[in-house]
């Protein structure tokens, strides 16, 4: 059995990592969700106060732990809830687009990649980080179901949001992610589209493990 990467690309909420996570563990292959990634030196920078990414980033230690999932320890602690809420999804579209912190990120996630056997999920895997991946999905919805979708998210997480806001919010780091100058979201050339507006979680793994068998042999 051949060893492959995986990279999952797309906007806000399109169900990338719910897919990732579940086509990594039918593989038996590990999963990084490098939002997460950003999402941690946001909570950093937020609590810092300065915007001086050199100095900020020479004090940040991220560890990715699997754990049915992935658990992110910012300088040993877990922050794995903390960064998924509204004052980090506010301000990390901003922290992505400074170039000291893509260097950083993209660094650590390429030696991730390098033995092979991961499922990344991200804005620009396809792109930037694992330019050779075997199979790259470029994921799509609707923004109505993405916000439906991220409402639910924060309705379990107990995060306070409503579906018009989310809609808005969503738009508009989409908006940023696209057209920052560094390695702004775009679907590569070789990347396969997976709409997942209307479909199931199982339809749309079942599609992915579909090619990933292909691509695997
Ligand atoms: N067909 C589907 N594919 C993926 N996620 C779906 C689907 N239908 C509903 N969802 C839900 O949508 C949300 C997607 O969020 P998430 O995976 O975090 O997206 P992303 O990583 O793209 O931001 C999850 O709560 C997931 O349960
Ligand atoms: N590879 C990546 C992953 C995320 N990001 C940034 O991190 C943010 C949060 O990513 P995420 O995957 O946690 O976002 P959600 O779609 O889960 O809300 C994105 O909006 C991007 O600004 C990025 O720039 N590059």
């Amino acid at each position: 059995m051949k060893k492959i990467n995986i990279a999952i690309d797309g906007p806000a909420a399109a169900g990338k990592s719910t897919i990732a996570k579940k086509v990594a563990a039918a593989l038996d292959m590990v999963y990084v969700d490098t939002g997460a990634m950003y999402r941690a030196i946001t909570l950093a920078y937020l609590e810092a106060d300065h915007d001086d990414f050199e100095a900020l980033l020479s004090h940040i230690d991220i560890r990715l732990i699997s754990d049915n999932g992935q658990r992110v320890l910012l300088n040993e602690e877990d922050v794995t809830e903390r960064i998924r809420e509204n004052d980090v999804t506010a301000h990390v579209s901003f922290v992505a687009s400074q170039a000291a912190v893509r260097g950083f990120l993209v660094d650590l996630q390429q030696q991730m990649t390098l033995d092979k056997g991961v499922v990344m999920d991200g804005r620009d895997i396809g792109t930037t980080v694992i330019p050779d991946a075997e199979l790259k999905i470029y994921m799509v919805a609707s923004v109505e179901e993405r916000a439906l979708r991220r409402q639910l998210d924060n309705d379990m997480r107990g995060i306070s949001s409503t579906v018009e806001q989310l809609k808005a919010d969503i738009a508009h780091r989409d908006h940023l992610d696209m057209t920052r100058e560094i390695s702004p979201l775009s679907k590569a050339d070789d990347a396969l589209v997976v709409d997942t507006t209307g479909q199931s979680i199982e339809q749309v793994t079942e599609k992915i493990l579909k090619m990933a068998a292909e691509k695997i042999g």
